[in-house]
């Protein structure tokens, strides 16, 4: 196969399963799609790849009928089609599954399956035919779900089966993936990994949007890039590498380990954040946090590694005083708080201490979705005197807010750079990096960070990473929770590791591998065995 400038696979005497042609479409004045062209080989996997707001979700939602484009054609098995709504793109055959679920917590997955799927959604008749049917597919493709289980008490690898099994029950022979393993565990994307490829085997043609190039490189047979709303190259992927994706998707080269002078560490440095004691019930029969202790020096990026779901959330939230825990001290900003004795840090006097906070959820945590951009920009600084006007800073001074967030677009590289328009129309990448900007913004002593780069592109993430290590540099104290190992690796210069609520391990970033890290994150009643084993390692 050879490289192709625009985006077309040569065809092997099949029709393509998906071809768009010069598709366009507009946003007011971004240009999201321009005269987009691409051809997917039927019982493929196809990558899609490019820079935050390159155009993917939108080229895709145009595919699922939920835009119209402005111009451009598209033929679904060699047949020209017009798609008005999602309701014909699922007539076509074709299915997709959001970086947010389309899912009602309150009802059973078997439930869900039905809904605005099956008339008589309510009779137990059709209950059974559908479960029946549901169960051969389940065990035609190992995408196990608990068919009677309430949807809101389910893990997001298993919601995320439950999706794509709505969709193939739909009958779609085209799926759409939108970063799909943007919120799973290791564990849980090498398992849709293997979905994947049984999906494929069965002859469904899979489009993946992601911005990991390693998982690009693991699944798909081709792969598409985007820039700028426009496709730059699609190429097989035995002609292709991470390196050279990358340099198309960003336009130059990009480095991504880590830095070849680490920094100095400095163990005397000033204690920035100390946590003893620390514990979390809320409840459970399994505590969420057990006894943690932890130590945050000026100057310093510490790394929390582990398996998503091991108590990290839950650090931040107690650290960040968005939750109290039972027991445990905290000493931050010259100031004591106990939770056996006193009211714990709240948000707002964690701020007061210099503490920012970067949220793992940031469209539940971290912004107002229907606030425009600029308030976003600076929720939860509000009352800062540099945002207040008028006698006694009681009035709000929105133009200053307006301005402040403009600088933080610039130096963000936030696209668009049009604070008015709504914090939910910006692309994933380019929220996280509008919140980043804000926490950064006021010159923090401490920074907690969940997931700094999760749905970012890389790009943005070797530029997210540089801001971390300047914040760092500037005697900041930093503490990153990540679930990508490589990141944990790239930023850290000490990295701990938690494990069923509890901290099983703390190495200096010049003792870490990634088998030592991997053992540690395994680390319960067999620590023996693994302290052995990482003597070893
Ligand atoms: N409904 C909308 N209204 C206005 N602008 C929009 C809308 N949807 C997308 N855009 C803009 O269109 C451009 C393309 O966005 P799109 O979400 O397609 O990018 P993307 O490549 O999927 O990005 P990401 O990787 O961050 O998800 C961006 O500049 C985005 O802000």
């Amino acid at each position: 196969m050879t490289t192709q400038s625009k985006g077309t696979v040569p065809a092997d005497g099949a029709p393509p399963a998906v071809e768009l042609r010069d598709i366009s479409k507009r946003f007011g004045a971004v240009q999201a799609n321009r005269e987009v062209s691409l051809s997917v080989r039927a019982g493929t996997v196809h990558g899609l790849v490019g820079e935050n707001g390159a155009g993917k979700s939108t080229l895709m939602a145009i595919l699922y009928g939920y835009y119209q484009a402005d111009s451009g054609s598209i033929a679904i098995a060699g047949r020209p089609v017009q798609i008005k709504d999602s309701q014909q793109a699922i007539e076509l055959g074709i299915g997709m599954v959001h970086q947010h679920f389309m899912l009602v917590d309150t009802l059973s997955c078997l439930d869900n399956v039905m809904l605005g799927a099956e008339p008589a959604f309510f009779l137990n008749a059709a209950k059974r035919k559908v479960r029946s049917q549901l169960q051969a597919l389940m065990a035609e493709t190992g995408l196990h779900v608990h068919l009677d289980a309430l949807v809101g008490e389910l893990p997001v690898g298993e919601l995320q089966r439950l999706e794509i099994l709505k969709a193939l029950y739909r009958g779609a022979k085209i799926l759409i993936l939108d970063e799909p393993t943007a919120v799973l565990t290791p564990q849980e994307t090498l398992q849709l990994f293997e979905t994947l490829r049984r999906l494929r085997e069965r002859g469904t043609t899979i489009l993946l949007i992601t911005h990991k190039l390693k998982e690009v490189m693991a699944l798909c047979d081709a792969v598409t890039v985007m820039r700028a709303g426009q496709v730059v190259q699609t190429k097989s992927i035995t002609e292709t590498s991470p390196e050279d994706l990358a340099q198309a998707m960003v336009g130059r080269k990009v480095h991504l380990g880590r830095p070849e002078q680490a920094a100095a560490h400095d163990a005397a440095a000033p204690l920035r954040l100390r946590v003893q004691g620390l514990s979390l019930t809320a409840g459970q029969a399994v505590p969420l946090l057990q006894d943690i202790g932890l130590q945050l020096r000026a100057g310093e990026i510490v790394g929390v590694a582990g398996v998503s779901g091991n108590g990290q959330t839950e650090l931040l939230e107690v650290l960040s005083g968005m939750r109290a825990p039972e027991a445990g001290q905290l000493e931050l900003g010259g100031r004591r708080f106990d939770a056996a004795s006193g009211p714990w840090l709240e948000p707002r006097s964690a701020r007061e201490c210099r503490l920012a906070h970067v949220p793992e959820d940031r469209h539940a945590c971290g912004m107002v979705m229907s606030f425009p951009a600029w308030e976003t920009a600076v929720l939860g600084y509000q009352d800062l005197p540099l945002y207040r006007s008028g006698p006694l800073g009681a009035a709000m001074n929105h133009e200053r807010m307006k301005s402040e967030a403009a600088a933080m677009a610039e130096r963000f590289d936030v696209r668009p750079r049009d604070m008015n328009i709504g914090s939910s129309k910006f692309s994933g990448g380019n929220q996280q990096k509008l919140v980043l900007a804000r926490e950064i913004g006021q010159a923090p002593t401490v920074l907690l960070v969940g997931q700094p780069t999760r749905g970012v592109d890389i790009g943005a993430i070797e530029f997210i990473h540089q801001q971390l290590r300047a914040l760092r540099d500037a005697g900041c104290a930093v503490l990153v929770v990540s679930s990508e190992l490589d990141e944990i690796l790239a930023l850290s210069d000490r990295v701990i590791v938690m494990n069923g609520g509890r901290i099983t391990g703390e190495l200096d970033i010049a003792e870490c591998t990634e088998t030592r890290l991997g053992l540690l994150m395994a680390a319960t009643a067999k620590e023996e065995t693994n302290a052995a084993a990482l003597q070893q390692a």
